[in-house]
């Protein structure tokens, strides 16, 4: 089975034009995936020296597909990070239907990313209860797994729920610059709502309050550094279409929205709401995750409990890709309730799988 160590020796063969030294040494290769499915990475050059790195691009995913056992090469060519602030990604071409205009990304928006974080995706849902948190959580491990650098930011101010999930009990610390240092778990940075307040009394804020304590999250939290930037931060955001929703979307620069739906229908049209939320602050919709899809019994067959399919009709008809469904699993249920992520836990399994495949399907959505 072909290694990093391998194809990074492979790939330091190839010259850096403006630095003279192989492409691993000159730190150009960046989220390196190695999986039987796909060798890929990203080349992270300078803005305006994109153009002139296209024939290297091409030439490294030349060499990744003439390695031994390679099915697939990918190499993805991106700009580093451009100061803050930056304008909202245009509108998305793909929700072109005058049917679905509500749901279109609008004009471009401002927002201030967090420092050193390449891309921001938030997840949402319209109702309560679909297993949104859980949902946000395994793609965070999912993209890990893939290979990238995660952060997870639990902003559900009704019911923060990461420092359970993951087993953190210790509020973050202040670093030197006066940042948090967000606690690491699975190898996930993360940081909540419920470290800095009594979930009793976040309940009960009003909208400006709940705002200002999540933009703090955001961008007080060391989330990355210069040198080490981190790839994606994954917001698993509050129920709902509210103003805490809106006002976080606005002042945030982020690159697409995540929706969670369990099948049923009053489900599903909470769900067009965040969909259309997300369209009216210019966010793209990356795709919608049907949850609790079906209970695969101990004979093998999968009991349809809520309905199954709806949120796939529901993607379909707004013309938004649709990601995958997970079904229920009580050892998904148990392994939150206990802080031992089933999919961190056994990154070879089944969900995890699943995970996996929705977070490359993110992550191609992310870095287009
Ligand atoms: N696919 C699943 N299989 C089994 N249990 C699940 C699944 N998805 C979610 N759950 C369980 O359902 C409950 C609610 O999930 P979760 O907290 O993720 O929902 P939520 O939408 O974030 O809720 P809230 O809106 O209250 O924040 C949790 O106990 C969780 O473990």
């Amino acid at each position: 089975m072909l290694d990093k160590e391998t194809v990074l020796t492979a790939l330091n063969t190839i010259i850096d034009p403006m630095s003279g030294q192989g492409l691993t040494d000159a730190g150009l290769v960046r989220a390196l995936i190695v999986s039987p499915e796909r060798v890929g990475f990203m080349l992270e050059v300078p803005q305006d020296r994109v153009t002139q790195y296209g024939p290297i691009r091409l030439a490294s995913e030349k060499l990744l597909a003439g390695l031994d056992g390679v099915k697939k090469a990918q190499v993805v060519l991106t700009a580093e990070l451009a100061p803050n602030p930056q304008p909202q990604k245009a509108a998305s071409a793909r929700l072109s239907d005058k049917a679905v205009e509500d749901s279109r990304p609008k004009a471009p928006v401002a927002g201030v990313r967090p420092n050193h974080v390449k891309r921001v995706i938030v997840v949402g849902s319209g109702k309560g209860g679909v297993g949104k948190s859980t949902v946000s959580l395994g793609l965070a491990i999912g993209l890990q797994q893939l290979g990238l650098s995660v952060g997870f930011l639990d902003a559900d101010i009704y019911g923060p729920s990461a420092p359970v999930m993951l087993g953190i009990s210790k509020p973050p610390e202040f670093g030197a610059d006066k940042l948090m240092v967000p606690p690491e778990a699975f190898g996930l940075k993360v940081n909540s709502v419920g470290f800095l307040v009594d979930p009793d009394q976040a309940m009960i804020w009003r909208g400006p309050m709940a705002s200002q304590a999540l933009t703090q999250l955001l961008t007080q939290s060391r989330w990355g550094t210069a040198e080490e930037p981190l790839d994606v931060l994954v917001i698993d955001l509050p129920p709902g279409t509210g103003d805490v929703q809106l006002t976080l979307t606005q002042k945030t620069l982020i690159d697409g929205a995540v929706v969670v739906s369990t099948p049923q229908e009053m489900a599903l049209s909470d769900a067009r709401r965040a969909v259309t939320l997300f369209g009216k602050t210019g966010i793209e919709v990356l795709g919608v995750i049907e949850n609790m899809a079906y209970f695969l019994s101990p004979d093998g067959s999968e009991l349809e409990i809520f309905g199954r399919g709806g949120a796939k009709k529901m993607a379909e008809a707004l013309k938004i890709p649709f990601l995958g469904e997970v079904p229920l699993d009580p050892a998904m249920r148990k392994g939150c309730d206990e802080a031992r992520p089933l999919t961190a836990l056994e990154p070879d399994g089944a969900m995890a799988s699943r995970f996996k495949v929705m977070a490359q399907k993110v992550l191609d959505g992310l870095w287009k």
